[in-house]
């Protein structure tokens, strides 16, 4: 597939989620009857990822404009225990010139203008990254609702949203409770789902779904189903921090549960993987899973995310080697 991509072009302003053209999910009624009927084939999920792997690939010289757009899709992060505003300052340095303008330059694309989408913090750090990324339109990203457990109590969940939405947050990722999946209490899912929304005002809502800690595809495409009804603008894999985060049969269960519900409702939502993708080739899979079965209107930032820590400095070091033919050590392309 030598199939060349669009990359941001100068002037225009960087991606993110705010000023895009989509009209927010409102949500609607849950519907119980749909929420039942899902079934899922999973050794038909597992036979199409593993056919898309060998089938399709991005051609070499095509290569260098996916992970250029795929920059533009990181939710460039930091969720450490040890993380400092120092930290979070450089990363946000990291956000706003992603990529070496020398290697920018070998590549043609010095004149445009490439951001990261977000960049994902704990809400103490949101002012901070906020201040940081003050004049990029980079949005800031805060992780919510007692991440990554999502145990705290509700009304402290909530008020948590509410707290990183005052400091500055355009982007709430929220983790659901694995509890109401596992019990099949679709009800609680949705109602909590419903107050999160309500809560983050005009932020963007990510739902975490945990999809590790789900068990089965099965209550993977439930609970997604549900979130969508609630409003989720975009439905997230994991946090990062389960013992199984993003997988491709995961990814393509949520995309299929995408389709019906922009199919029932005209409602495009996000996608965003997350956790474990650390490689340009992880990425290419995601970009061409998501091409596959959403359409490239899904490659874009406002549709399309990567929950990642160390994944651009390895398409950094990929775009050098484009560029150079030679690859350069890790400790080269620094995250912050
Ligand atoms: O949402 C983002 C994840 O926590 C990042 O996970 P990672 O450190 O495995 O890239």
């Amino acid at each position: 597939m030598t199939e060349h991509i669009q990359v941001a072009e100068t002037g225009s302003a960087p991606a993110g989620l705010h000023g895009n053209a989509i009209p927010r999910n409102p949500g609607m009624p849950l519907e119980l009857d749909w929420v039942n009927e899902v079934r899922i084939n999973t050794s038909a999920v597992e036979r199409r990822c593993t056919t898309l792997s060998g089938r399709r690939s991005v051609k070499k010289d095509a290569q260098a404009g996916w992970l250029l757009k795929a920059v533009t899709c990181i939710d460039l992060t930091t969720l450490n225990g040890d993380d400092t505003a120092n930290r979070v300052k450089r990363l946000c340095a990291k956000a706003m010139r992603p990529i070496r303008p020398d290697i920018l330059e070998a590549l043609g694309v010095a004149d445009r203008r490439i951001s990261t989408g977000a960049v994902c913090v704990y809400h103490r750090f949101v002012a901070t990254a906020v201040e940081a990324l003050e004049g990029s339109m980079i949005p800031v990203a805060a992780v919510s609702t007692g991440f990554p457990a999502g145990l705290a109590p509700h009304d402290t969940k909530v008020r948590e949203i509410e707290a990183s939405v005052a400091d500055g947050a355009g982007e709430i990722d929220i983790v659901i409770t694995r509890e109401h999946v596992l019990t099949g209490d679709w009800k609680a899912l949705y109602n909590e789902m419903r107050d999160y929304r309500a809560a983050c005002g005009d932020a963007h809502v990510k739902a975490i779904l945990a999809t590790g800690d789900l068990r089965t595809l099965r209550n993977v495409a439930k609970a997604s189903l549900v979130c969508m009804m609630a409003g989720a603008d975009f439905i997230k894999t994991s946090t990062g921090k389960e013992s199984a985060n993003a997988t491709l049969p995961v990814s393509l269960v949520m995309l299929r549960m995408i389709r019906e519900y922009q199919a029932r409702t005209g409602q495009l939502i996000g996608f965003k993987p997350a956790g474990g993708i650390s490689t340009a080739k992880d990425v290419l899979a995601y970009q061409i899973l998501m091409k596959e079965e959403l359409g490239r209107r899904w490659l874009e930032p406002d549709l399309l995310r990567f929950g990642a820590s160390s994944l651009l400095a390895d398409i950094e070091r990929q775009l050098e080697h484009h560029v150079t033919g030679r690859y350069s050590a890790f400790n080269r392309h620094p995250m912050g």
